[in-house]
C-alpha cells in the first residue's frame, strides 16, 4: 500500500501562553499544500522503517513512522511491517512534515488491516505523537487551538494563488523556537482577521515566531522581503520556521532565490 503525506502552512500564528506541562497554547490557521513525501507499507519479517530521498536527521528506528506503527500495536495485533519513506518535505522547517508521515502511517494501518478506527480515534493516536500531527488526519483547512490539536471547521480556499514556498538552508528546531517566544494574548483573534481581505493580511495577520527566528537568522527574513519584492500579496514563515511562503496573483519564478535556497512552485 502506498499513499502520500502532505505538508501544512500556518497563516498567522499567535502563541498565547505557557501552560503547566511546558507546552503552549496557540491559535493559528492549518492549511495543506501540495507538496508530498511517500509512504509505502509492505509486509516484512519485521517491522522496520528505510528512508530514501531527504536526509532526516536521526536513526532510521526513531522514525515517528515507527512511533506511529508501534502506538497502534500497543492497541491492536498488527502484522510486521516495512515502512519505506520517501523524504521530500524539507525538515526542521514548520512544514509538519514528520507529524503528516506520522498521521499517513495511522490512516495506512486503519486501512490496510481494517481497525475500524473513526477519525476522532485516529486524531486521539496522532495526538500523542506529536502536537500538529491530528491535523494531517483529515488535512483540511481548520483554525487549530489549546496546542495546535484542538479545531473548528475553516472556510479558506487559496487554490486561485499561486503559492510559493523557500526554503533556506537553516534547520529550525520547533522545541528552540517555542523556547524563544514570549507568549502574549492578541487583542484580536485571528479567526476574525483570517475573513478580512487577502490584501489586509499583511498588516494584521503574524507569526510570534518570527521575531526570534529572523533575530537568529536574519536570512529568514531577507527571503520573507524578496518575495513581497516579487509582488507577494502575502508572505510569512510557517510554523516555527524555517519554510517562508509567498501568495502571488500570477505564476513567477524566483531565479535568485533558488541560488541559495531550495523553491517549491505552485504549492
Ligand atoms: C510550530 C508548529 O508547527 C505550529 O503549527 C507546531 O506547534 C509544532 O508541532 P509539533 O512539531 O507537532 O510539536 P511536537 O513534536 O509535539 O513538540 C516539539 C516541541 O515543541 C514544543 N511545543 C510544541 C507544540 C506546542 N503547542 N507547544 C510547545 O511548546 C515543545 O517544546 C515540544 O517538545
Ligand atoms: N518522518 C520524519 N520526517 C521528519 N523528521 C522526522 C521524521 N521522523 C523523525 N523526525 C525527527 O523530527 C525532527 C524534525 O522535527 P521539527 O519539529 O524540528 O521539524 P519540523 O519541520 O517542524 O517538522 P514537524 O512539524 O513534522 O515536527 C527531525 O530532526 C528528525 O530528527
Amino acid at each position: 500500500m502506498l499513499a502520500f503525506a502532505n505538508a501544512k502552512i500556518n497563516i498567522g500564528l499567535n502563541i498565547t501562553d505557557k501552560r503547566a506541562d511546558g507546552y503552549h497554547n496557540l491559535e493559528t490557521a492549518f492549511y495543506p499544500l501540495k507538496l508530498y513525501d511517500v509512504v509505502e507499507l509492505l509486509d516484512a519479517g519485521h517491522t522496520h522503517c528505510m528512508v530514501k530521498g531527504l536526509d532526516v536527521p536521526g536513526q532510521n528506528q526513531d522514525n515517528i513512522c515507527l512511533k506511529a506503527y508501534d502506538l497502534l500495536s500497543m492497541d491492536f495485533n498488527l502484522p510486521p511491517q516495512k515502512i519505506v519513506l520517501l523524504k521530500n518535505i524539507p525538515v526542521g522547517a514548520g512544514l509538519g512534515g514528520g507529524s503528516s508521515d506520522a498521521a499517513l502511517v495511522i490512516r495506512m494501518l486503519n486501512d490496510k488491516f481494517k481497525l475500524g478506527l473513526s477519525v476522532v480515534q485516529m486524531q486521539s493516536y496522532a495526538s500523542i505523537l506529536g502536537a500538529d500531527c491530528a491535523f494531517f488526519i483529515e488535512n483540511k483547512p481548520v483554525m487549530a487551538y489549546g496546542i495546535g490539536n484542538e479545531f473548528e471547521d475553516l472556510d479558506l480556499d487559496l487554490s486561485s494563488y499561486f503559492k510559493v514556498l523557500v526554503k533556506a538552508p537553516v534547520h529550525v528546531a520547533t522545541s528552540t523556537a517555542y523556547a524563544g517566544v514570549k507568549p502574549s494574548r492578541s487583542s484580536s483573534s485571528l479567526k476574525d482577521l483570517i475573513h478580512l481581505p487577502l490584501t489586509a493580511w499583511r498588516k494584521e495577520l503574524k507569526n510570534d515566531f518570527e521575531p526570534s527566528v529572523f533575530g537568529a537568522h536574519p536570512e529568514i527574513e531577507k527571503i520573507k522581503e524578496a518575495l513581497y519584492a516579487s509582488g507577494a500579496l502575502f508572505a510569512l514563515m510557517s510554523g516555527s520556521g524555517s519554510a517562508v511562503y509567498g501568495l502571488f496573483t500570477q505564476p513567477l519564478k524566483l531565479a535568485l532565490l533558488e541560488k541559495e535556497n531550495k523553491v517549491f512552485y505552485d504549492v
